[in-house]
């Protein structure tokens, strides 16, 4: 392990340039003395610094923030010798600007005034009070609705391992695992990170690693080194026991991630660092293990266009027609739910039950679905509100919202009857802590200011010295009325007038001709022209008071709202439940929502492996064709058991072949997550993986890599899948020429048949595969049925036994608007080609099994090798291992 000063080198700067610098302050004035210092703590941060109503931004930072958002750069003054080269965003627009930083992958430090203003000498204290970085947003306008900001730090550690350790802010949960090197990726892809940490101890292979894996779009975050000492893992252990409140992690089954514990470690002193506080909301760990989750690799969550199209689009997709949640963080759960399916059905099977409960039989005029929905209607993001109030960021609005949806949340718990046991222990949880509605009702006023520092914010009547100082505010006008009337009768000057102005306070202004009724008690203020103002000593102890009075009140709305805050804290674990009780309502009640209105049915879950459909729909194209009132969609069954694994699947493009395999993972991922399914029936065995390899037209224009990529697809595929796993191989060989492409395509088909035995569906334009279920016990054939009108072709979108009788390639591109000349020729061409395919019949036998090569059986070294256990050897046999090693390969 590297120490602090040795991992600064690799972060940015070292301590001799920081004493450099810090010599250098010297020269500088006041304001830019204590800029700098506060900037040599964010080397490799923007640093937004509080000056009255802007955020200024100097020297290379604002030379960057000025091309990143195209602000004006200015140079104002010198400091140091130097013009003082400045940028800045008004205060008020801050979210805007850090909105724009963060999408491009920026963190910001933000440095407020924290001092009061005049109380020393030099410019007023500031202290930079959180960063803003894409893995740790808390703030409600910088994070999206429908999806998290999570922060992931990895380890690296022996043996080709890592540990990860990610969590989302506003969540307040902690994720644990641990995988190996070669699975790092697939873990990337699934967690999604907006932000990635790493040691700066990590080896180089292991950094380059990252750097391919992000290059190659297994994420897409910034990624940067933290310190490698943060990654300590009993420090680790030692967090997450002080956040669970726990003496051992046992009871979470993390006691053994001893790596997963040094990423956390990392992970959470991070979190702090941007939050400026701890993060007492944190309560929960999770461990993932890789076998838990039925794998859904990125090709997968991208080729079933599971959560965004493959342009990259947000609609239409599974997640869009799904998500007809109230809250975000219904919404939020429910994409959890589907791209985080348990292989075990316990989960699937409580939600399912759930959801049939919701759904009602039909008898009442309304459904519960429809009964609670009314109730979530306005229900604020307890989730994200609950976060907020623990790291004190938390905006007066958002805690009406709170009082609000706890008054809802707790009519919930008392009305909700639920005959269900998933639905009566979520009720059980949607109990408000106790007081909480009640503080929130009397502290916080129904519609206060934006921000707490406006005033207006606390409620009347929730603090006898807060309302006396508003009272003096309000009543300013009533007193001096009163004592002009008074002062008029005492004096018997009958315009004299109490006034104010900015200038000179409050006085009492007596025209010339009455100067001389003017009493003792009155003192001179300003002399005009025709007139004199004075001040009497009750008018000077109303003005103190009044004068001060605005000031203390904001004051002490500001230090009300803080104890608001303390009293809310103890509540935070409760509310936390409760927010997940509320969401999870919303996602069940939006599952019984979409299968009624899509009519979808509950699948059945069985121990024998099987996907058995009856009538299967593709959701997603039943609806737009639903929506664009393009005829119905056609549905077609689907049965797979131990006596059918894969069905070889013909016919012409344009026919429903890629949609028909889409729409089979699609109803086996929904099941798995509990939603119903769009089917009459499903009967769906263990499931493990879902595999897909389908190529997207447009990889065509880069036929060389989009073969490597295809063939890296389907090696992964290969050896990843088990007889458990879903597979979907979309003309698999068509990158490359015809004898290469059918070859590989017979020999994969063959592979996943007798080897892998996994359910697969083979869809190819190569009809010599037609051939395989003859010789393949297990695989069948299909193909999807077209009718022929003289030239033209209807798609019947209906899947049929047995292969396709021949291909539509030149129906389908008459369809497509091929001209005429170029259809004749094709006929002509295609004549002619079948005319000699007749002549020479192939006679290759496309499926026999090969001779093993002689080469194949192991050589001397590999046994020698598959002998060898290093966790089993002492340093010394290792090296006597290695020298026999190299004997054998000379021998
Ligand atoms: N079962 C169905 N019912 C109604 N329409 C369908 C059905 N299946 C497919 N379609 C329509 O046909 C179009 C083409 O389907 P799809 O892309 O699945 O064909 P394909 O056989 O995979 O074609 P290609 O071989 O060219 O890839 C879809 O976009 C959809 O509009």
């Amino acid at each position: 392990m590297t120490s602090p000063s040795e991992n600064n080198k690799k972060t940015g700067t070292s301590q001799r340039e920081t004493q450099e610098i810090a010599k250098d302050f010297s020269a500088h004035t006041p304001m830019m003395h204590q800029y700098l210092s506060l900037k040599a703590g964010y080397p490799d941060t923007l640093l937004f610094y509080r000056m009255g109503d802007f955020y200024e931004v100097f020297w290379q930072d604002a030379e960057k923030a000025a091309r990143l958002l195209d602000i004006t750069l200015t140079q104002r003054g010198q400091s140091g010798g130097q013009p003082v080269v400045m940028a800045g965003v008004p205060f008020h627009a801050l979210e805007n600007y850090l909105a724009r930083l963060i999408k491009m992958g920026e963190s910001v430090a933000i440095a407020e005034q924290v001092g009061e203003v005049g109380a020393a000498k030099g410019p007023v204290e500031r202290k930079v009070v959180r960063v803003v970085t894409p893995g740790t947003l808390t703030d409600t306008e910088l994070l999206s609705d429908k999806s998290e900001s999570l922060l992931l730090a990895v380890q690296q550690a022996p043996r080709a391992r890592c540990g990860l350790a990610w969590l989302s802010v506003t969540q307040g949960r902690v994720f644990l695992a641990e995988c190996a090197h070669d699975e790092l990726g697939a873990w990337l892809a699934r967690i999604a990170p907006s932000e990635l940490i790493y040691s700066a101890g990590v080896t180089e292979r292991f950094e380059q690693q990252l750097q391919v894996l992000r290059q190659g779009g297994a994420f897409t975050c910034p990624m940067s080194p933290r310190p490698d000492w943060q990654f300590d893992s009993a420090l680790g252990e030692r967090k997450l026991l002080e956040h669970l409140g726990a003496a051992s992690l046992q009871a979470w089954s993390a006691q053994d991630l001893a790596q997963a514990h040094a990423a956390a470690a990392a992970l959470l002193q991070y979190a702090e660092h941007t939050q400026g506080r701890a993060l007492t909301h944190v309560h929960s760990v999770q461990v993932q293990r890789g076998d838990d989750l039925i794998d859904l690799p990125a090709s997968t969550r991208r080729n079933l266009e599971l959560v965004k199209t493959l342009r990259g689009e947000d609609a239409p997709t599974l997640f869009s027609l799904l998500d007809t949640c109230m809250t975000g963080m219904g919404s939020r759960l429910l994409k959890t739910w589907l791209l985080e399916p348990q292989r075990d059905r316990a989960e699937a099977r409580q939600r399912l039950a759930a959801t049939t409960a919701l759904r009602g039989n039909g008898s009442a005029t309304q459904a519960p679905w429809q009964a609670l929905r009314e109730q979530l209607k306005g229900v604020s993001d307890v989730e994200r509100i609950t976060a907020r109030t623990a790291l004190r960021q938390v905006r007066p609005r958002e805690l009406v919202g709170l009082g609000k949806t706890l008054q809802k949340a707790a009519l919930l718990a008392q009305n909700g009857r639920a005959p269900e046991p998933y639905l009566v222990q979520i009720f059980s949880h949607l109990q408000p802590p106790p007081g909480c509605t009640e503080l929130l009702h009397r502290a916080i006023d129904e519609e206060p200011a934006a921000l707490v520092r406006d005033g207006g914010v606390i409620a009347s009547g929730f603090d006898a010295e807060l309302d006396e100082l508003r009272a003096i505010q309000s009543n300013c006008d009533t007193f001096l009325l009163d004592l002009e009337t008074r002062e008029k009768a005492r004096t018997g000057i009958p315009n004299l007038r109490v006034q104010f102005n900015k200038v000179h306070g409050f006085y009492i202004e007596v025209t010339g001709s009455h100067l001389d009724k003017v009493p003792d008690d009155y003192r001179r203020r300003q002399t005009l022209k025709n007139a004199e103002r004075f001040i009497t000593p009750e008018l000077k102890a109303f003005e103190d008071k009044a004068l001060s009075a605005n000031e203390r009140a904001l004051a002490r709305e500001k230090w009300l709202y803080e104890q608001v805050l303390d009293q809310l804290q103890p509540h935070i674990p409760q509310l936390t439940r409760l927010a997940h009780a509320l969401a999870t309502l919303d996602v069940l009640c939006a599952l019984a929502e979409r299968s009624l209105t899509l009519n979808w049915c509950a699948p059945q879950f069985v121990p024998e492996p099987c996907i058995e459909i009856e009538a299967g729909r593709h959701p997603v194209v039943e609806a737009r064709l639903a929506e664009t009132s393009s005829g119905a969609f056609i549905a077609n069954h689907t049965r797979l058991n131990a006596n059918t694994r894969m069905q070889v699947i013909t016919g012409p493009n344009m026919g429903g072949k890629s949609t028909y395999m889409r729409q089979v993972a699609l109803i086996v991922l929904l099941a798995s997550m509990g939603s119903h399914v769009p089917a009459a029936s499903c009967r769906l065995g263990p499931i493990d993986a879902i595999h897909t390899r389908i190529g997207a037209a447009d990889d065509l224009a880069n036929a060389q890599s989009t073969f490597m990529l295809e063939m890296t697809e389907a090696a992964q595929i290969l050896h990843a899948a088990t007889p458990h796993s879903l597979v979907l191989m979309d003309e698999i060989g068509r990158g490359t020429s015809t004898f290469d492409g059918l070859a590989l395509a017979s020999g994969i088909a063959t592979h996943l048949h007798d080897k892998t035995r996994a359910f697969t569906l083979f869809a190819t334009h190569y009809f010599e595969l037609t051939e395989l279920p003859a010789k393949a016990r297990h695989a069948v054939n299909m193909h999807v049925a077209a009718a022929e009108a003289s030239t033209d072709i209807v798609f019947l979108h209906e899947l049929q036994p047995g292969p396709a009788s021949r291909s539509y390639g030149i129906q389908v591109a008459k369809l497509a608007g091929v001209p005429a000349p170029v259809l004749h020729h094709a006929r002509h061409a295609l004549a002619a080609l079948e005319e000699r395919a007749g002549e020479d019949e192939l006679q290759v036998d496309l499926f026999a099994t090969p001779e093993v090569p002689e080469s194949a059986g192991a050589s001397p070294v590999e046994a020698a090798l598959a002998a060898i256990h290093p966790d089993q050897l002492s340093p010394r046999e290792a090296l006597d291992a290695l020298y026999q090693l190299k004997k054998l390969a000379g021998s």
